[in-house]
Protein backbone atom coordinates (compact mmCIF):
# COMPACT_ATOMS: atom_id res chain seq x y z
CA UNK A 1 0.00 0.00 0.00
CA UNK A 2 1.31 3.50 -0.97
CA UNK A 3 2.10 6.13 2.19
CA UNK A 4 -0.68 8.12 0.16
CA UNK A 5 -2.86 5.64 -0.22
CA UNK A 6 -2.80 4.96 3.49
CA UNK A 7 -3.89 7.97 4.34
CA UNK A 8 -6.89 8.41 2.35
CA UNK A 9 -10.23 7.85 4.32
CA UNK A 10 -11.88 4.33 3.19
CA UNK A 11 -14.87 4.30 1.60
CA UNK A 12 -18.52 4.00 3.60
CA UNK A 13 -21.14 1.50 1.75
CA UNK A 14 -23.88 -0.91 2.60
CA UNK A 15 -24.11 -4.46 1.44
CA UNK A 16 -27.94 -5.71 1.35
CA UNK A 17 -29.09 -9.45 0.08
CA UNK A 18 -30.91 -8.36 -3.51
CA UNK A 19 -33.76 -10.98 -2.73
CA UNK A 20 -34.13 -9.75 0.85
CA UNK A 21 -33.27 -6.07 0.93
CA UNK A 22 -33.92 -5.87 4.82
CA UNK A 23 -30.63 -7.31 5.36
CA UNK A 24 -28.41 -5.46 5.05
CA UNK A 25 -24.61 -4.51 6.90
CA UNK A 26 -22.41 -1.64 6.47
CA UNK A 27 -18.76 -2.08 5.10
CA UNK A 28 -15.58 -0.31 4.95
CA UNK A 29 -14.02 -0.18 2.19
CA UNK A 30 -9.97 0.72 2.20
CA UNK A 31 -8.33 3.58 -0.01
CA UNK A 32 -6.12 0.63 -1.65
CA UNK A 33 -8.49 -1.84 -2.76
CA UNK A 34 -8.61 -1.87 -6.77
CA UNK A 35 -11.78 -1.01 -9.02
CA UNK A 36 -10.48 -4.14 -11.42
CA UNK A 37 -12.58 -6.83 -10.23
CA UNK A 38 -9.89 -9.31 -11.76
CA UNK A 39 -7.33 -7.82 -9.18
CA UNK A 40 -6.32 -10.30 -5.90
CA UNK A 41 -7.65 -6.73 -4.14
CA UNK A 42 -10.14 -6.09 -5.66
CA UNK A 43 -13.26 -4.14 -4.38
CA UNK A 44 -15.31 -6.92 -5.38
CA UNK A 45 -13.88 -9.71 -3.66
CA UNK A 46 -14.19 -7.86 -0.48
CA UNK A 47 -17.70 -6.99 -1.19
CA UNK A 48 -18.42 -10.89 -1.29
CA UNK A 49 -15.92 -12.15 1.02
CA UNK A 50 -18.20 -9.62 3.56
CA UNK A 51 -21.74 -10.68 2.02
CA UNK A 52 -21.11 -14.33 2.81
CA UNK A 53 -19.55 -13.45 6.19
CA UNK A 54 -22.88 -10.74 6.96
CA UNK A 55 -25.10 -11.44 5.11
CA UNK A 56 -24.91 -15.14 5.11
CA UNK A 57 -25.18 -15.52 1.00
CA UNK A 58 -23.28 -18.94 -0.04
CA UNK A 59 -22.60 -18.15 -3.80
CA UNK A 60 -22.80 -14.27 -4.25
CA UNK A 61 -21.95 -13.73 -8.17
CA UNK A 62 -23.94 -10.03 -9.22
CA UNK A 63 -23.63 -6.32 -7.64
CA UNK A 64 -26.54 -3.92 -8.54
CA UNK A 65 -26.47 -0.51 -7.43
CA UNK A 66 -29.59 -0.08 -5.21
CA UNK A 67 -32.13 2.75 -6.69
CA UNK A 68 -30.51 2.57 -9.82
CA UNK A 69 -30.25 -1.05 -11.10
CA UNK A 70 -26.91 -0.51 -12.49
CA UNK A 71 -25.08 -3.87 -12.53
CA UNK A 72 -21.18 -3.71 -11.68
CA UNK A 73 -19.74 -5.91 -14.02
CA UNK A 74 -16.62 -4.19 -15.60
CA UNK A 75 -13.84 -1.51 -14.39
CA UNK A 76 -15.41 1.04 -15.58
CA UNK A 77 -18.35 0.25 -13.61
CA UNK A 78 -17.20 -0.29 -9.96
CA UNK A 79 -14.96 3.09 -10.26
CA UNK A 80 -18.32 4.97 -11.15
CA UNK A 81 -20.98 2.97 -8.89
CA UNK A 82 -18.82 2.90 -5.79
CA UNK A 83 -18.98 6.15 -3.33
CA UNK A 84 -19.32 7.01 0.06
CA UNK A 85 -23.22 5.92 1.41
CA UNK A 86 -24.20 3.86 -1.75
CA UNK A 87 -25.97 0.62 -1.07
CA UNK A 88 -24.59 -2.43 -3.31
CA UNK A 89 -27.11 -5.49 -3.78
CA UNK A 90 -25.65 -8.67 -3.76
CA UNK A 91 -27.47 -11.48 -6.07
CA UNK A 92 -26.65 -15.26 -6.04
CA UNK A 93 -27.49 -14.81 -9.75
CA UNK A 94 -31.18 -13.23 -9.78
CA UNK A 95 -32.09 -10.32 -11.44
CA UNK A 96 -32.00 -7.09 -10.09
CA UNK A 97 -35.34 -7.12 -8.17
CA UNK A 98 -36.67 -3.48 -6.69
CA UNK A 99 -38.07 -0.80 -8.17
CA UNK A 100 -36.08 3.02 -10.13
CA UNK A 101 -36.94 4.79 -6.89
CA UNK A 102 -36.30 8.17 -9.02
CA UNK A 103 -39.15 10.19 -8.38
CA UNK A 104 -40.61 10.81 -11.87
CA UNK A 105 -37.94 8.78 -13.75
CA UNK A 106 -39.79 7.22 -16.95
CA UNK A 107 -38.07 5.77 -19.47
CA UNK A 108 -40.26 7.42 -21.68
CA UNK A 109 -41.22 10.77 -19.66
CA UNK A 110 -39.74 12.97 -22.57
CA UNK A 111 -39.12 11.15 -25.85
CA UNK A 112 -38.90 14.07 -27.65
CA UNK A 113 -36.67 16.23 -25.96
CA UNK A 114 -34.12 17.54 -28.70
CA UNK A 115 -30.46 16.33 -27.68
CA UNK A 116 -27.49 18.66 -29.68
CA UNK A 117 -24.36 16.61 -30.18
CA UNK A 118 -21.40 18.99 -29.89
CA UNK A 119 -18.52 16.10 -29.68
CA UNK A 120 -17.45 14.99 -33.14
CA UNK A 121 -17.18 11.28 -34.00
CA UNK A 122 -13.62 10.58 -33.18
CA UNK A 123 -14.55 11.90 -29.42
CA UNK A 124 -17.70 10.13 -28.79
CA UNK A 125 -18.18 8.01 -26.15
CA UNK A 126 -21.21 5.13 -26.73
CA UNK A 127 -21.42 5.25 -23.12
CA UNK A 128 -21.53 8.47 -22.32
CA UNK A 129 -23.97 9.14 -25.41
CA UNK A 130 -26.58 6.43 -24.41
CA UNK A 131 -26.53 8.40 -20.39
CA UNK A 132 -27.27 11.45 -22.48
CA UNK A 133 -29.56 10.44 -24.23
CA UNK A 134 -31.64 8.22 -21.69
CA UNK A 135 -31.55 11.18 -19.37
CA UNK A 136 -32.85 13.70 -21.77
CA UNK A 137 -35.84 11.18 -22.10
CA UNK A 138 -36.54 9.89 -19.21
CA UNK A 139 -36.40 13.16 -16.25
CA UNK A 140 -39.61 15.08 -16.32
CA UNK A 141 -39.09 18.57 -17.48
CA UNK A 142 -36.43 18.41 -19.59
CA UNK A 143 -36.52 20.55 -22.93
CA UNK A 144 -32.95 20.79 -23.88
CA UNK A 145 -30.17 18.30 -23.67
CA UNK A 146 -27.06 19.38 -24.84
CA UNK A 147 -23.57 16.97 -24.99
CA UNK A 148 -20.69 18.49 -24.86
CA UNK A 149 -16.95 17.69 -26.76
CA UNK A 150 -15.89 16.49 -23.17
CA UNK A 151 -18.80 14.16 -22.98
CA UNK A 152 -17.49 11.18 -20.49
CA UNK A 153 -19.64 8.77 -18.84
CA UNK A 154 -20.62 9.45 -14.78
CA UNK A 155 -22.06 7.22 -12.39
CA UNK A 156 -25.44 7.05 -13.74
CA UNK A 157 -25.79 10.82 -15.64
CA UNK A 158 -22.97 11.69 -18.33
CA UNK A 159 -20.45 14.46 -17.56
CA UNK A 160 -19.72 17.54 -20.42
CA UNK A 161 -23.43 17.62 -20.42
CA UNK A 162 -26.19 20.35 -20.23
CA UNK A 163 -29.66 19.75 -19.30
CA UNK A 164 -32.58 22.22 -19.56
CA UNK A 165 -35.66 22.10 -17.66
CA UNK A 166 -39.28 23.67 -16.73
CA UNK A 167 -41.37 22.88 -13.91
CA UNK A 168 -38.68 20.52 -12.43
CA UNK A 169 -35.07 20.72 -10.88
CA UNK A 170 -32.84 17.48 -10.80
CA UNK A 171 -29.53 18.37 -8.47
CA UNK A 172 -28.11 15.39 -9.00
CA UNK A 173 -27.74 16.70 -13.02
CA UNK A 174 -25.52 19.10 -11.30
CA UNK A 175 -23.36 16.87 -8.95
CA UNK A 176 -22.23 17.61 -5.49
CA UNK A 177 -19.14 20.11 -6.64
CA UNK A 178 -22.08 22.90 -6.87
CA UNK A 179 -20.52 26.15 -8.68
CA UNK A 180 -17.33 24.45 -9.48
CA UNK A 181 -15.60 26.48 -11.62
CA UNK A 182 -12.27 28.46 -12.90
CA UNK A 183 -10.71 32.02 -12.51
CA UNK A 184 -7.85 33.67 -13.99
CA UNK A 185 -6.03 35.86 -11.63
CA UNK A 186 -3.77 38.25 -13.00
CA UNK A 187 -0.01 38.27 -11.29
CA UNK A 188 3.13 40.60 -11.29
CA UNK A 189 5.39 37.95 -11.97
CA UNK A 190 7.07 38.32 -15.32
CA UNK A 191 7.22 35.84 -17.89
CA UNK A 192 11.18 35.86 -17.47
CA UNK A 193 10.83 34.89 -13.27
CA UNK A 194 8.90 31.52 -14.62
CA UNK A 195 10.37 30.66 -17.69
CA UNK A 196 12.63 27.09 -17.55
CA UNK A 197 14.59 26.34 -14.60
CA UNK A 198 13.19 29.16 -12.76
CA UNK A 199 9.48 27.59 -12.49
CA UNK A 200 11.60 25.12 -10.49
CA UNK A 201 11.82 28.19 -7.61
CA UNK A 202 8.28 29.24 -7.93
CA UNK A 203 7.46 25.55 -7.15
CA UNK A 204 9.25 25.25 -4.52
CA UNK A 205 7.82 28.66 -2.75
CA UNK A 206 4.13 27.16 -2.95
CA UNK A 207 4.18 26.05 0.69
CA UNK A 208 1.62 26.53 3.60
CA UNK A 209 -1.88 25.44 1.11
CA UNK A 210 -3.14 22.44 2.72
CA UNK A 211 -5.06 22.39 5.67
CA UNK A 212 -7.31 24.95 7.27
CA UNK A 213 -6.81 28.56 6.74
CA UNK A 214 -6.20 31.08 9.62
CA UNK A 215 -8.37 30.75 12.43
CA UNK A 216 -12.52 30.05 12.21
CA UNK A 217 -13.44 33.82 12.88
CA UNK A 218 -11.13 34.62 9.81
CA UNK A 219 -12.52 32.01 7.52
CA UNK A 220 -16.32 33.02 8.55
CA UNK A 221 -15.57 36.77 7.64
CA UNK A 222 -14.10 35.92 4.39
CA UNK A 223 -16.90 34.18 3.70
CA UNK A 224 -18.92 37.32 3.74
CA UNK A 225 -20.07 38.56 0.67
CA UNK A 226 -21.94 41.65 -0.81
CA UNK A 227 -25.57 39.17 0.07
CA UNK A 228 -24.78 38.53 3.24
CA UNK A 229 -22.59 34.96 5.04
CA UNK A 230 -22.31 32.00 2.71
CA UNK A 231 -20.64 30.26 5.53
CA UNK A 232 -21.52 26.66 5.87
CA UNK A 233 -20.25 26.17 9.78
CA UNK A 234 -16.65 24.50 10.92
CA UNK A 235 -17.18 21.14 9.20
CA UNK A 236 -17.42 22.60 5.91
CA UNK A 237 -15.99 26.18 6.28
CA UNK A 238 -12.67 25.12 7.11
CA UNK A 239 -11.61 23.64 4.08
CA UNK A 240 -12.30 27.02 2.62
CA UNK A 241 -9.00 27.98 0.53
CA UNK A 242 -7.90 24.20 -0.23
CA UNK A 243 -8.18 22.85 -3.76
CA UNK A 244 -9.43 19.66 -2.72
CA UNK A 245 -9.88 16.59 -5.19
CA UNK A 246 -10.95 15.51 -8.45
CA UNK A 247 -9.75 17.17 -11.35
CA UNK A 248 -9.06 20.85 -9.25
CA UNK A 249 -5.69 22.54 -9.70
CA UNK A 250 -4.01 25.89 -9.43
CA UNK A 251 -1.64 26.56 -12.09
CA UNK A 252 1.03 29.25 -13.27
CA UNK A 253 0.26 30.15 -16.84
CA UNK A 254 2.02 32.25 -19.54
CA UNK A 255 -0.51 33.51 -21.83
CA UNK A 256 1.62 32.73 -25.24
CA UNK A 257 -1.20 34.46 -27.86
CA UNK A 258 -3.94 36.24 -27.42
CA UNK A 259 -6.42 38.40 -29.27
CA UNK A 260 -6.04 42.02 -28.23
CA UNK A 261 -9.15 43.58 -25.91
CA UNK A 262 -9.68 40.26 -24.64
CA UNK A 263 -9.03 40.61 -20.88
CA UNK A 264 -5.80 39.14 -20.97
CA UNK A 265 -2.52 40.41 -22.34
CA UNK A 266 -0.29 38.48 -24.36
CA UNK A 267 3.19 37.28 -22.57
CA UNK A 268 1.76 38.12 -18.83
CA UNK A 269 1.69 35.19 -16.11
CA UNK A 270 -1.99 34.33 -14.70
CA UNK A 271 -2.51 32.02 -11.83
CA UNK A 272 -5.94 29.80 -12.97
CA UNK A 273 -7.67 28.51 -10.25
CA UNK A 274 -9.99 25.38 -10.12
CA UNK A 275 -12.21 24.34 -7.55
CA UNK A 276 -15.58 24.20 -6.30
CA UNK A 277 -17.42 23.93 -2.91
CA UNK A 278 -15.69 21.18 -1.50
CA UNK A 279 -17.54 19.23 1.25
CA UNK A 280 -20.37 21.59 1.35
CA UNK A 281 -22.08 21.27 -1.90
CA UNK A 282 -21.27 17.26 -1.75
CA UNK A 283 -23.83 17.50 1.10
CA UNK A 284 -26.16 19.58 -0.08
CA UNK A 285 -26.38 16.44 -2.73
CA UNK A 286 -26.37 13.72 -0.31
CA UNK A 287 -29.32 16.26 1.53
CA UNK A 288 -31.83 16.32 -1.46
CA UNK A 289 -30.73 12.59 -2.88
CA UNK A 290 -31.13 10.50 0.30
CA UNK A 291 -33.89 8.69 -0.51
CA UNK A 292 -32.39 8.25 -3.82
CA UNK A 293 -34.80 10.74 -5.47
CA UNK A 294 -33.46 12.50 -8.54
CA UNK A 295 -36.05 15.49 -9.27
CA UNK A 296 -37.51 17.95 -6.91
CA UNK A 297 -40.93 19.50 -8.54
CA UNK A 298 -39.79 23.30 -8.68
CA UNK A 299 -43.03 24.40 -6.54
CA UNK A 300 -42.30 22.13 -3.59
CA UNK A 301 -40.75 23.08 -0.37
CA UNK A 302 -37.35 21.17 -1.39
CA UNK A 303 -36.71 22.38 -4.13
CA UNK A 304 -36.96 26.43 -3.06
CA UNK A 305 -34.41 24.75 0.13
CA UNK A 306 -32.45 23.02 -2.30
CA UNK A 307 -31.76 26.63 -5.14
CA UNK A 308 -30.91 28.68 -1.37
CA UNK A 309 -28.66 25.82 -0.91
CA UNK A 310 -27.49 25.64 -4.30
CA UNK A 311 -26.77 29.47 -4.47
CA UNK A 312 -24.59 29.58 -0.97
CA UNK A 313 -23.06 26.87 -2.44
CA UNK A 314 -22.10 28.86 -5.52
CA UNK A 315 -21.13 31.61 -3.42
CA UNK A 316 -18.87 29.35 -1.34
CA UNK A 317 -16.97 28.05 -4.34
CA UNK A 318 -16.48 31.18 -5.43
CA UNK A 319 -14.90 32.65 -2.14
CA UNK A 320 -12.76 29.35 -2.67
CA UNK A 321 -11.09 30.18 -5.42
CA UNK A 322 -10.35 33.97 -4.05
CA UNK A 323 -8.82 32.49 -0.84
CA UNK A 324 -7.07 29.98 -2.72
CA UNK A 325 -5.70 32.29 -5.07
CA UNK A 326 -4.73 34.57 -2.45
CA UNK A 327 -2.94 31.87 -0.54
CA UNK A 328 -0.98 31.13 -3.85
CA UNK A 329 0.16 34.89 -4.64
CA UNK A 330 0.97 35.93 -0.82
CA UNK A 331 3.61 33.22 -0.91
CA UNK A 332 4.76 34.12 -5.10
CA UNK A 333 4.38 38.02 -4.04
CA UNK A 334 4.92 38.51 -0.94
CA UNK A 335 3.92 42.39 0.50
CA UNK A 336 2.26 42.99 -2.42
CA UNK A 337 -0.85 45.46 -0.86
CA UNK A 338 -3.80 43.87 -2.98
CA UNK A 339 -2.90 40.58 -1.84
CA UNK A 340 -3.03 41.84 2.08
CA UNK A 341 -6.65 43.04 1.33
CA UNK A 342 -7.69 40.04 0.07
CA UNK A 343 -9.56 40.17 -2.96
CA UNK A 344 -8.43 41.35 -5.71
CA UNK A 345 -10.83 41.88 -8.85
CA UNK A 346 -8.96 41.64 -11.71
CA UNK A 347 -9.71 37.85 -13.07
CA UNK A 348 -12.06 36.59 -15.63
CA UNK A 349 -14.91 33.78 -13.84
CA UNK A 350 -17.23 31.56 -14.90
CA UNK A 351 -20.02 31.62 -12.77
CA UNK A 352 -22.83 29.50 -12.21
CA UNK A 353 -26.71 30.30 -11.80
CA UNK A 354 -29.51 27.62 -12.30
CA UNK A 355 -31.95 29.80 -13.48
CA UNK A 356 -32.70 31.52 -16.67
CA UNK A 357 -35.22 32.56 -19.13
CA UNK A 358 -35.39 29.48 -21.92
CA UNK A 359 -34.99 30.53 -24.91
CA UNK A 360 -32.09 32.50 -23.48
CA UNK A 361 -31.98 35.65 -23.89
CA UNK A 362 -27.99 37.62 -24.90
CA UNK A 363 -27.91 40.83 -24.00
CA UNK A 364 -26.21 43.65 -25.73
CA UNK A 365 -23.84 45.89 -24.32
CA UNK A 366 -25.90 48.90 -25.54
CA UNK A 367 -28.97 47.83 -23.47
CA UNK A 368 -28.63 44.77 -20.79
CA UNK A 369 -32.44 45.05 -19.96
CA UNK A 370 -33.48 44.88 -24.14
CA UNK A 371 -34.24 41.57 -25.22
CA UNK A 372 -32.21 41.13 -28.88
CA UNK A 373 -34.31 40.68 -32.30
CA UNK A 374 -32.59 36.67 -31.64
CA UNK A 375 -35.37 35.79 -28.99
CA UNK A 376 -37.91 34.91 -30.42
CA UNK A 377 -40.55 34.89 -27.65
CA UNK A 378 -40.49 35.90 -23.65
CA UNK A 379 -38.89 33.16 -22.39
CA UNK A 380 -40.36 31.10 -19.50
CA UNK A 381 -38.49 30.32 -16.24
CA UNK A 382 -35.76 27.41 -16.92
CA UNK A 383 -33.30 25.63 -14.89
CA UNK A 384 -29.90 25.06 -16.48
CA UNK A 385 -27.90 21.81 -15.02
CA UNK A 386 -24.41 22.04 -15.92
CA UNK A 387 -22.19 19.26 -15.40
CA UNK A 388 -18.58 19.47 -16.63
CA UNK A 389 -19.84 23.12 -18.88
CA UNK A 390 -19.62 26.54 -17.78
CA UNK A 391 -21.84 28.83 -18.39
CA UNK A 392 -21.32 31.69 -21.21
CA UNK A 393 -23.56 34.63 -20.14
CA UNK A 394 -22.91 36.19 -16.68
CA UNK A 395 -26.17 35.76 -14.47
CA UNK A 396 -27.95 39.04 -14.06
CA UNK A 397 -27.56 41.12 -17.07
CA UNK A 398 -27.23 38.09 -19.53
CA UNK A 399 -24.56 39.51 -21.26
CA UNK A 400 -21.91 36.98 -22.44
CA UNK A 401 -18.74 36.36 -20.85
CA UNK A 402 -15.76 37.71 -23.13
CA UNK A 403 -13.77 34.80 -22.34
CA UNK A 404 -14.00 31.56 -20.78
CA UNK A 405 -10.44 29.21 -20.13
CA UNK A 406 -10.82 25.59 -21.28
CA UNK A 407 -7.80 23.80 -19.93
CA UNK A 408 -6.05 20.55 -21.22
CA UNK A 409 -4.40 18.95 -18.91
CA UNK A 410 -1.20 19.65 -15.87
CA UNK A 411 0.92 18.87 -19.37
CA UNK A 412 -1.20 20.71 -22.58
CA UNK A 413 -2.25 23.86 -23.44
CA UNK A 414 -5.25 25.80 -21.53
CA UNK A 415 -7.19 27.55 -24.59
CA UNK A 416 -8.84 31.03 -24.37
CA UNK A 417 -12.30 30.89 -25.67
CA UNK A 418 -14.28 33.58 -26.58
CA UNK A 419 -18.34 32.62 -26.65
CA UNK A 420 -19.86 33.30 -29.47
CA UNK A 421 -23.92 33.39 -30.26
CA UNK A 422 -24.10 32.67 -33.99
CA UNK A 423 -28.02 32.73 -35.56
CA UNK A 424 -26.70 28.99 -36.88
CA UNK A 425 -26.62 28.05 -32.82
CA UNK A 426 -29.84 30.10 -32.34
CA UNK A 427 -27.89 32.51 -30.51
CA UNK A 428 -26.01 29.94 -28.47
CA UNK A 429 -29.77 28.18 -27.60
CA UNK A 430 -28.41 25.23 -29.16
CA UNK A 431 -25.41 24.73 -27.47
CA UNK A 432 -27.82 25.92 -23.80
CA UNK A 433 -25.19 29.07 -23.32
CA UNK A 434 -22.65 26.57 -22.16
CA UNK A 435 -19.46 25.72 -23.10
CA UNK A 436 -17.07 22.73 -22.10
CA UNK A 437 -14.91 23.31 -19.09
CA UNK A 438 -12.31 21.03 -19.94
CA UNK A 439 -11.00 18.73 -22.30
CA UNK A 440 -12.41 15.71 -20.48
CA UNK A 441 -11.16 12.24 -19.42
CA UNK A 442 -10.11 9.65 -21.83
CA UNK A 443 -8.97 7.12 -19.50
CA UNK A 444 -10.97 6.43 -16.22
CA UNK A 445 -8.45 6.95 -13.13
CA UNK A 446 -8.00 3.27 -12.61
CA UNK A 447 -7.25 2.28 -16.08
CA UNK A 448 -4.34 5.95 -16.47
CA UNK A 449 -3.41 4.46 -12.65
CA UNK A 450 -2.57 0.83 -14.22
CA UNK A 451 -1.25 1.89 -17.37
CA UNK A 452 0.48 4.73 -17.14
CA UNK A 453 2.49 3.35 -13.73
CA UNK A 454 3.82 0.88 -16.12
CA UNK A 455 4.57 3.18 -19.02
CA UNK A 456 6.47 5.66 -16.66
CA UNK A 457 8.62 6.75 -13.84
CA UNK A 458 6.56 9.26 -11.75
CA UNK A 459 9.54 11.86 -11.45
CA UNK A 460 9.46 12.27 -15.47
CA UNK A 461 5.73 13.25 -14.99
CA UNK A 462 6.76 15.66 -13.00
CA UNK A 463 8.79 17.95 -14.75
CA UNK A 464 8.64 19.62 -18.51
CA UNK A 465 10.22 17.67 -21.06
CA UNK A 466 11.42 19.21 -24.25
CA UNK A 467 9.55 22.65 -24.35
CA UNK A 468 6.57 20.49 -23.04
CA UNK A 469 4.76 20.10 -19.76
CA UNK A 470 5.25 21.79 -16.31
CA UNK A 471 6.70 21.32 -13.13
CA UNK A 472 4.06 19.86 -11.33
CA UNK A 473 3.43 19.86 -7.42
CA UNK A 474 1.59 16.74 -6.91
CA UNK A 475 2.59 14.71 -3.30
CA UNK A 476 0.53 11.67 -3.71
CA UNK A 477 1.40 9.43 -6.33
CA UNK A 478 -1.68 7.42 -7.70
CA UNK A 479 -2.59 11.28 -8.86
CA UNK A 480 0.63 11.40 -10.63
CA UNK A 481 -0.31 9.05 -13.22
CA UNK A 482 -4.45 9.36 -12.89
CA UNK A 483 -3.67 12.96 -14.05
CA UNK A 484 -1.28 12.46 -16.56
CA UNK A 485 -2.18 14.59 -19.71
CA UNK A 486 -2.80 11.02 -21.48
CA UNK A 487 -5.64 10.24 -19.62
CA UNK A 488 -7.33 13.38 -20.81
CA UNK A 489 -8.70 13.81 -24.34
CA UNK A 490 -7.10 16.06 -26.82
CA UNK A 491 -7.91 19.39 -25.79
CA UNK A 492 -7.30 21.02 -29.26
CA UNK A 493 -9.60 18.78 -30.95
CA UNK A 494 -12.22 20.02 -28.40
CA UNK A 495 -11.54 23.40 -28.87
CA UNK A 496 -11.88 22.60 -32.60
CA UNK A 497 -15.91 21.06 -32.01
CA UNK A 498 -16.96 23.69 -30.27
CA UNK A 499 -15.28 26.56 -32.70
CA UNK A 500 -16.55 24.87 -35.68
CA UNK A 501 -20.06 23.92 -33.68
CA UNK A 502 -20.16 27.76 -33.68
CA UNK A 503 -19.93 27.74 -29.91
CA UNK A 504 -16.66 29.87 -29.54
CA UNK A 505 -13.35 31.54 -31.25
CA UNK A 506 -10.12 30.72 -29.80
CA UNK A 507 -8.83 33.74 -28.99
CA UNK A 508 -5.45 31.93 -27.71
CA UNK A 509 -3.69 30.16 -25.15
CA UNK A 510 -1.81 29.89 -21.86
CA UNK A 511 0.88 27.05 -20.86
CA UNK A 512 1.48 26.48 -17.55
CA UNK A 513 5.17 26.91 -16.33
CA UNK A 514 3.33 24.96 -12.77
CA UNK A 515 0.89 23.03 -11.84
CA UNK A 516 -0.05 22.39 -8.20
CA UNK A 517 -2.01 19.66 -7.24
CA UNK A 518 -1.13 18.67 -3.78
CA UNK A 519 1.57 18.72 -1.35
CA UNK A 520 2.67 16.29 1.48
CA UNK A 521 3.10 19.17 4.27
CA UNK A 522 4.13 16.75 7.07
CA UNK A 523 7.82 17.34 5.89
CA UNK A 524 7.49 15.19 3.10
CA UNK A 525 9.77 16.87 -0.32
CA UNK A 526 9.21 15.92 -3.40
N1 LIG B 1 -4.60 22.88 -17.00
C1 LIG B 1 -4.99 21.80 -16.31
N2 LIG B 1 -6.12 21.17 -16.69
C2 LIG B 1 -6.51 20.10 -15.97
C3 LIG B 1 -5.78 19.60 -14.88
N3 LIG B 1 -6.44 18.52 -14.36
C4 LIG B 1 -7.54 18.37 -15.13
N4 LIG B 1 -7.60 19.32 -16.09
C5 LIG B 1 -8.63 19.57 -17.12
O1 LIG B 1 -9.71 20.23 -16.49
C6 LIG B 1 -10.84 19.41 -16.53
C7 LIG B 1 -11.36 19.29 -15.12
O2 LIG B 1 -12.69 19.14 -15.22
P1 LIG B 1 -13.57 18.29 -14.21
O3 LIG B 1 -14.95 18.73 -14.45
O4 LIG B 1 -13.35 16.86 -14.62
O5 LIG B 1 -13.09 18.63 -12.82
C8 LIG B 1 -10.44 18.04 -17.00
O6 LIG B 1 -11.42 17.50 -17.81
C9 LIG B 1 -9.16 18.31 -17.73
O7 LIG B 1 -9.39 18.49 -19.09
C10 LIG B 1 -4.58 20.28 -14.51
O8 LIG B 1 -3.87 19.92 -13.54
N5 LIG B 1 -4.24 21.36 -15.25
MN1 LIG C 1 -15.15 20.18 -9.60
Amino acid sequence: MSRQASRRPPTRITIALNARQTQRAPLLLPANASTDPSSPTSIRKLVFKAAQAKLRIGKPSRVFVAGFGAELVGEEDWERGVRNDVSLLISAGEDYIGVIRDAGVHPKANPTCPIHNLASAAALDEHALTQLRTTAHSLPGLVHAVGQPNLHPGTKFPIGAVFVSQRWIHPPLIGGDIGCGMAWYRTRLSRGQVEGDRGRKVAEKLRGMEGAWRTAEARERWLEDEWGMCGAGEEWDGSVGTIGAGNHFAEIQVVEEVEEGCGLAEGEVVLLVRSGSRGYGSSILKKYTAEGQVSLKEDSAEAKEYLKEHDSACRWAKANRNLIALRFLSCLEPGEPAWSLGKKDAHVEDIHDARTKWPPVVATSEDTNERTASSPSPGIDAYIHRKGAAPTLSPGTCLPLSILPLPGSRGTPTLILAPQFPSSTSRGLDNAVSLAHGAGRSMSRAKALSTLSQKYQASSLLEPRGGKGTWVVCEAKDLVFEKAAEAYKDVEAVGANLVAFGAARRVGWCRARVSYKCRDERGGGR
